[in-house]
Order: structure tokens, then sequence, then C-alpha cells
């Protein structure tokens, strides 16, 4: 979805990763955005999620179930360098594909993201997950019920609060017809790095999601402080104008390199966690005048 592989090296391009259950799908208004700001934009699904034909109760490790973003970056041509955008426990596959892929990469955005050290011994997620004692998850048993549960999918009726509560209605309706298990023992080998010093010089941009419910912001804060990202961007609350966001993407595409980014996190405005667009965009627009007028 989004876009091929290769191309026009002038042209930032963007490569976006799911979180648990979701898939290149849950990225159609941003890619499309950015392909028609001129940016190029790609999406993948990474095994077992989205259309790809895998059954996710058959992904048991981490490494089958980033091979997708792995093909992609590898059929990358020679010298051409992509911004990867990781969001939730995406984060985990962008920090694996940055430590295999290190020369593909000139930037990895963390959108609420699972973002940690490799090497580290510790997570700084202080439990994998905040809600894991409430019973709003439904878990799939591929190899039999009397054996482990290979696949864990949010229930239907919670999925609106902790995943869409900010969305407009139309998204969750959407993502309930497309979201599948995610591959319990395929993720629980995230953040299992060993240490990569090149990884460490590629910048890395943190966005934190102040009103998100399911990946506590509290719990975001801990994972910047443990891995300082070279910048860190906050959304307070949401509010949305597309209109003026795409005005402003296209009076930015002429801006440098650095300055696109302040941009990019406006719009991520899926999944209920990026958002006060107003807000933002007035601070943005006093950043940029303050920096190149
Ligand atoms: C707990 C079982 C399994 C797991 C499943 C899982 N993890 C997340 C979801 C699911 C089903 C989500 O829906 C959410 C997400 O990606 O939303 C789009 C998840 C998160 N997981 C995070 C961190 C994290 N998870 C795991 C491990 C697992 N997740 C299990 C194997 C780890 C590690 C390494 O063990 C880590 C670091 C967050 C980034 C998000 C938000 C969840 C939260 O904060 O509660």
């Amino acid at each position: 979805m989004g876009g091929g592989d290769g191309g026009d090296d002038s042209v930032l391009h963007f490569v976006f990763v799911h979180g648990a259950s979701h898939g290149a799908w849950c990225w159609y208004k941003l890619t499309t955005l950015l392909d028609a700001a001129g940016f190029k934009a790609t999406s993948v699904d990474l095994t077992g999620a989205g259309i790809n034909l895998t059954d996710s109760n058959t992904v048991v490790d981490f490494e089958h179930y980033n091979r997708p973003l792995f093909s992609l970056l590898s059929d990358l041509p020679p010298h051409h360098k992509i911004i990867l955008v990781g969001h939730s426990i995406g984060g985990g596959s962008v920090t694996e594909a940055l430590c295999k892929f290190t020369d593909k990469i000139s930037m990895v955005v963390y959108l609420a993201a699972d973002m940690v050290q490799p090497g580290s011994t510790s997570s700084p997620h202080d439990s994998t997950m905040a809600v894991g004692e409430e019973d709003i998850w439904e878990f799939t048993y591929g190899e039999g019920d009397d054996k482990p549960p290979t696949g864990m999918l949010m229930k239907e009726e919670f999925r609106r609060h902790y995943y869409y509560s900010q969305s407009p209605l139309e998204d969750p309706t959407l993502a309930c017809k497309l979201l599948r298990p995610a591959p319990l023992r395929a993720l629980n080998g995230a953040d299992k790095l060993a240490p990569n010093p090149e990884a460490e010089k590629v910048p890395r941009v943190y966005i934190k999601t102040a009103k998100d419910n399911l990946f506590d912001p509290l719990r975001q804060d801990r994972v910047v402080e443990k891995w300082p990202p070279s910048q860190l961007y906050i959304l307070e609350e949401s509010d949305i104008s597309w209109r003026r966001v795409i005005t402003l993407l296209f009076s930015l595409s002429r801006l440098p390199y650095s300055l696109i980014f302040s941009v990019l996190y406006l719009f991520f405005n899926y999944n209920a966690k990026l958002h006060s667009w107003f807000d933002h965009i007035s601070s943005l627009v006093h950043y940029i005048k303050k920096s190149y007028c």
C-alpha cells in the first residue's frame, strides 16, 4: 500500500509500520496526504497483519513477523534512505530494522511507540500491557485449547475507548472489519536486541500522545527518559482541520528536511493517538516564523 520501493532519491520517502492487530491500512489517510504533497509514502503489512495472507497464529518469532519490512528495506536501491515510522508495538519492529539496515535509514519516528535501546537489559515498560489485568482481550488458541494462546485481539466493545477515543466514528467502524489477532509469541521477541553503536547514531524522534487510553502517557515518559530521542513532540489533545493541515504541508514542502518532521506528527490523526491540531499548527507556524523569517 502507498507506493513502491525505489524511485527518485531527491524525494523524502516515509515507510510506516503499524502496531499490534493493525495493518498497512491504518496509515491510509496519512500516506494519501503525503503522496499528494509530493512525498513518497509506503506502508507495510507485517506477517499475518492486514492483507498479508499468513495466519497470525503461526507466526512464532519476531524476525518472521518483521520479514515484510526487512524485504522492503533490502529491496531499496543503493544509497536510497528512508524515514522509518513505527506506531505502538511497531516501535519494536522499527528498532530491529534500524539495527539490521542502519545505512538505509536516515531517521526513525516513534509514534506512541515501544522505543527500547538495543542491548538494554530491562524494558522501560513496567509491565508490557498497562491494561493487562482487565478482560479486554480475546485470545486465540491456534494450537488447540489445551495449549498456550497464539493470538490476541482487543474485544470489540473496548476498541473505541482504548484505541480510537478521539477518532471520527467511521474510523473504528472500518478498523473493526480489519483488525486481526496479534501474534503473541512473536511479539514476545520484541526488544531483545544486541547493543548497536551504529544504529544509535541515527536520529530518533518520539511523538508522545497525551490522550492515549492504552499506552499511558506516564509510561511513554519513561520510555523517553530511558533512551532520550533527538526530538520529542507532545500532542496534548485532539482537534482536526484537514484543510489547514494540507495547506501547511504544501507550504512546508519546500522547507528544509528537519522542519518536515515538525509537520509529520500533525498527520497522525488515526488511532486517536495524535491530536490538538489547532494548538500545534499555531505553535508550528510560530516556530517556522522564528526560524526562517
Ligand atoms: C501481552 C501479550 C503480547 C503483546 C500484545 C500486544 N501488545 C500491544 C497490543 C497487543 C495486543 C496492542 O494493542 C498495543 C498496540 O500495539 O496497539 C496498536 C500493544 C502495545 N505493546 C507495547 C509494548 C510491549 N508489548 C510487549 C509484549 C507483548 N505485547 C506480548 C508478547 C512488549 C515486550 C517486549 O514484551 C512491549 C515492550 C506498547 C508499545 C503498546 C501499548 C500497550 C500498553 O501500554 O498497554
